[in-house]
């Protein structure tokens, strides 16, 4: 029998908190692993975005675990991201169109891979990043003069 105070089985900075995000979305380390590998082979395959990521990525192992962390974060608030998701981005020749496609596939995927409270979780997440980092992209680009300084 499990134990009300069972906790998660992957490290976690808040593992109460961790525990109880599992429990409620169905949403663990197998899960996350299932979504971002099949998430990153649609991506692959995916006419707008495959030669982005071709063209900087050769080795998918390390991506995809590092990812997987990402999402571990994210998601189940382990805490064990420590990356710069901004200056990553802001190199790369994107645009608003291509974070509308790439959240398409998440949406889709995590449909096909998560509980429906599952997929909810980590959808909301990764609409709200990626409006974060779509706008960090564009102001990264416009140079720093083009932010207004309001002190
Ligand atoms: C416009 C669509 C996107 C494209 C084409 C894209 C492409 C890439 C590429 C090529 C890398 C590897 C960069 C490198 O190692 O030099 C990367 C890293 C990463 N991406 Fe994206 N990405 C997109 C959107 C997103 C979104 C929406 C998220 C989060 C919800 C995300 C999360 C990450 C993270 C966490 C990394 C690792 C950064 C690090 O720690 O170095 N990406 N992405």
């Amino acid at each position: 029998m499990t134990s009300p105070n069972a906790k998660p089985h992957i490290a976690s900075a808040r593992p109460e908190m961790t525990a109880s995000i599992m429990a409620e979305t169905g949403l663990d380390e197998r899960v996350l692993r299932a979504l971002v590998e099949r998430f990153y082979d649609k991506v692959r395959r995916d006419a707008v975005l495959g030669p982005i990521f071709k063209a900087r990525i050769s080795d998918w192992a390390p991506h995809l675990d590092r990812m997987v962390v990402f999402w571990s974060s994210v998601a189940l608030m382990t805490g064990g991201y420590h990356g710069k998701p901004v200056p990553a981005h802001a190199r790369l020749p994107v645009e608003r169109a291509h974070f509308e496609r790439w959240l398409a596939l998440f949406r889709e995927t995590a449909g096909e891979t998560c509980t429906p409270a599952g997929a909810e979780h980590v959808i909301e997440r990764a609409e709200r990043i990626a409006r974060s980092l779509n706008i960090a992209v564009e102001q990264a680009r416009a140079g720093p003069d083009a932010v207004p300084k309001l002190c």
